[in-house]
């Protein structure tokens, strides 16, 4: 009997990166998230900058929220798909979400995404387009809730999908369910911790880079009794904005994959009934074959 070693997510420490003053702890912290993201696509990031105390408030309030009654969770609505109030799903009746707009989000956690989103650009050597990168994204923050399935049983609690964004930000209560899958086909379980988050990197990011960063799979399996709620930042490209991989990405070794695309575009294509059983969306709808 062999001991196979259980896979995990790369834990990448960000607590010592006092400021970008510090250029060898930068560098170091740096290398390590390129490779994360080129090999899984997502990786535990160890920061300390979120006082404990306001994210339990924060998961206290989440509680309350989610246990308004539905005619009133429902009234959270938004033009776009995936901004309101979600849930109620046949297929994840354990899933409730509550999208917030343009949120006033908590300065910290941004910057989380900031300091990754240019350590990445940095990385691949297109750091020029830095301030365009930037500029041409906004924030959804989006709270959620998996009940506990009340049986010995594991349930789904989301189903296994890539994100469509540019990077995510993820931060949870203490109860497991996150399942981030390898290129090579294994479910790595998210242990959490408080003071980790998870970052992932979204399918635009994705076709930006053409294709060098990874934007994995993953899933929600939920047991047990309790409720996991968990926040996520979402980076999200501009409506109009056009996401085309810059001519430094494209070469002879790493030919164009996808044409130029708008996010919304391709949300309207994924939101179809079509898309959402199309695990390649993001291939079906711009890519280059
Ligand atoms: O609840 C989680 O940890 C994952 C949520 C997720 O994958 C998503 O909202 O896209
Ligand atoms: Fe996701």
């Amino acid at each position: 009997m062999g001991s196979e070693t259980i896979p995990m997510l790369p834990i990448i420490d960000f607590t010592n990166l006092k400021s970008e003053g510090n250029i060898n702890e930068w560098e170091a912290v740096k290398s390590q998230v390129h490779k994360a993201v080129v090999e899984y696509g997502c990786f535990e990031a160890k920061f300390d900058k979120i006082p404990l105390d306001l994210c339990k408030d924060i998961f206290a309030s989440l509680q309350e929220l989610f246990d308004l009654p539905l005619q009133t969770k429902v009234l959270n609505v938004s033009k776009k798909p995936y901004h309101g109030y979600v849930g109620q799903y046949p297929i994840v009746p354990l899933y409730e979400s509550i999208g917030i707009d343009d949120a006033n989000v908590y300065d910290k956690v941004s910057e989380l995404d900031q300091i990754i989103r240019k350590m990445i650009l940095e990385s691949l050597g297109v750091e020029k387009y830095l301030e365009e990168h930037m500029n041409s994204s906004k924030y959804l923050l989006r709270v959620m809730k998996y009940k506990g399935p009340q049986t010995s049983e594991t349930k789904l609690g989301l189903n296994s999908h890539t994100d469509k964004n540019i990077v995510t930000i993820l931060h949870q209560n203490q109860v497991e369910g996150l399942e981030v899958l390898t290129k090579d086909g294994k479910w790595i379980s998210y242990k959490p911790s408080p003071n980790s988050f998870v970052a992932m990197i979204g399918d635009s990011l994705h076709a930006w880079s053409n294709g060098r960063l990874h934007s994995p799979f993953h899933r929600v399996m939920m047991s047990g009794n309790e409720a996991r709620y968990c926040i996520g930042l979402f980076s999200i490209p501009k409506e109009g904005y056009i996401i085309k991989a810059p001519m430094e990405m494209v070469d002879e070794e790493h030919p164009q994959l996808f044409k130029p695309y708008d996010h919304f575009d391709f949300l309207n294509y994924y939101y179809t009934k079509e898309g959402q059983a199309d695990q390649f969306a993001l291939t079906t709808f711009c890519g280059v074959n």
